[in-house]
């Protein structure tokens, strides 16, 4: 990995201010070529804790300050992030295996964040109430709710940091990181950035190592007051039920399955573009990618023969690639998953249009795919894909694809096309989900509150709402005046 700036490819963990190795490593390898990247130490409790414990010790300081000069080291921070955006690119391609392309978005994605919350740290505000009694006054005040954990997955290396810890920062929390077991590097590097911005020591600490021992600690140890979580609703469960013995504030962003609609009034090219960059961005391995396409059967033919063209076109291979537009997926675990929900689609009578398999490029490499004549029977409507396979549906009516979009326990992302401008409000108050994008594919902004309902999580994550998380709420009410 050729870094001009070599300070950022890291193999130590970062724990109140000092970098430390152990003796016993975990390998970090590149999914497009299986070969080894870096490695990170293997910690585990007590490591852990002594990085709450510092955090703990920081955050008075921390607190302490006022909310211009948290923000100014969290601008610096932006600034560094910036400034060093082609090597952080390069580091999470190598370990994450998406295109440069979208990394470099990512990266961008990730410092919207820390920008955002350098500037929401001086929004954040209180009330005064009319006290029911004239000699009384009554204050509200919002305060860091303390030391935060954050626990992050591998598909988006930067950006599901950022979006945890910048709003903790700048609410004056101190914060302890445990990023994916495949995924470090790009975290580590992030946390060298922060480092040259002057977060000082104990207030952002970051350890790899065993996940469920790191995580036990996180969530057991009464000095850690919130947890949030990025990753799989099955986890999101196990972490939960690990926080309620110390009744921590929890922020849960979990699993989605996403309906994707294309009504008989849709531009049928924009859909076919929303479906692509919705469906095979980070080669289907995000938790708002449309997990289900229901095309409504007057214009079925046409969408699905368009689709089918743009879908042929993708370039798969090493994201270093310039040409290449999907990467390999992250494990083998991931392409047998692809494969199982292809497999069961099959024994449900659907039809493979395009791909179905694994790429001639071996490895982790697996063609886009499309399936026809997909039903709710099948694995995909109830589970998440996870990766680059589009099953097509056919529907009649409005109120059976609502029916059957809502017919899930997940409600993070949902998509539609329409143009009628009261089908438009009325499919988009009817959807069951936390975000609904409509006429657009893409719907991920710092600017809005990012999160799902039923068990596709809870809180919200970035937007002026994003803070809220991180902060708990007092009043002072005054007597004898
Ligand atoms: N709603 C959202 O924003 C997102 C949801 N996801 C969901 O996560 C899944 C894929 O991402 P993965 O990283 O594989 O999810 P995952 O849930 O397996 O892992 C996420 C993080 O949790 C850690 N972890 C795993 N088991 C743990 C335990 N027992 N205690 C503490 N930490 C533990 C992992 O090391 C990783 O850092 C998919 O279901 C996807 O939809 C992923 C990214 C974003
Ligand atoms: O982890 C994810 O899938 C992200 O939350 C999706 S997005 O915010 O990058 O759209």
């Amino acid at each position: 990995m050729k870094l001009k700036n070599t300070s950022l490819l890291k193999d130590k963990c970062y724990i109140n201010g000092k970098w430390i190795g152990s003796k016993e490593v975990i390998e970090v390898t590149n999914p497009a070529t299986g070969k080894r990247v870096g490695t990170v130490p293997r910690l585990g409790k007590k490591e852990t804790a002594d990085a709450i414990k510092g955090a703990n010790k920081a955050w008075p300081a921390w607190k302490g300050l006022t909310a211009k000069e948290r923000a100014a080291i969290l601008r610096k921070w932006f600034t560094l992030i910036n400034d060093n955006a082609d090597d952080l690119a390069l580091i999470m391609t190598s370990e994450q295996g998406k295109p440069l392309a979208e990394a470099k978005g990512e990266v961008a994605y990730a410092a919207s964040f820390v920008e955002w919350f350098a500037e929401e740290a001086k929004r954040v505000y209180g009330d005064t109430i009319p006290a029911p009694q004239t000699s009384q006054r009554i204050v509200v005040t919002k305060e860091p709710i303390g030391v935060c954990a954050a626990i992050t997955p591998w598909n988006f290396p930067a950006a599901m940091i950022t979006r945890k810890v910048a709003p903790a920062l700048a609410a004056g929390c101190t914060v302890v990181i445990k990023p994916a077991s495949q995924t470090p590097l790009t975290a580590l590097a992030l946390i060298e950035l922060a480092e040259q911005a002057g977060f000082p020591p104990g207030v952002m600490s970051l350890v790899t190592g065993n996940s469920s021992e790191i995580g036990k600690e996180l969530c057991s140890n009464p000095l850690v007051r919130k947890v949030s979580f990025t990753g799989s609703t099955e986890v999101g469960r196990i972490l939960m039920e690990q926080s309620a013995s110390t009744i921590k504030k929890v922020s849960m962003e979990l699993g989605g399955n996403a309906p994707f609609i294309v009504f008989d009034d849709a531009d049928i090219d924009a859909a076919v573009q929303g479906a692509i960059i919705s469906k095979y961005r980070n080669a289907g391995q995000t938790c708002v990618c449309a997990n289900r396409i229901y095309v409504q059967k007057g214009v079925y033919k046409e969408f699905v023969k368009k689709l089918v063209a743009a879908v042929e076109a993708l370039v798969v291979g090493d994201g270093t690639d310039k040409k290449v537009q999907v990467g390999p997926l992250i494990d083998e675990k991931a392409v047998e998953k692809v494969e199982s929900h292809i497999s069961d689609a099959l024994d449900h009578k659907a039809k493979v249009l395009t791909g179905g398999k694994r790429s001639k490029l071996g490895g982790l490499f697996f063609e886009p795919t499309v399936i026809a004549d997909a039903t709710q029977e099948m694995a995909f409507a109830r589970e998440e894909t996870f990766g680059p396979l589009a099953p097509v549906f056919k529907f009649d009516t409005d109120e059976e694809v609502v029916r059957m979009a809502n017919d899930t326990e997940f409600g993070l992302a949902a998509y539609f096309y329409a143009r009628d401008l009261g089908r438009v409000w009325r499919v988009a108050e009817q959807l069951e989900y936390g975000i609904v994008g409509i006429n657009t594919g893409l719907i991920s902004t710092e600017v809005a509150p990012f999160g799902g309902v039923k068990q596709s999580g809870l809180g919200r994550e970035g937007s002026h709402y994003g803070i809220d998380d991180y902060l708990v709420i007092k009043y002072m009410l005054m007597g004898g005046i």
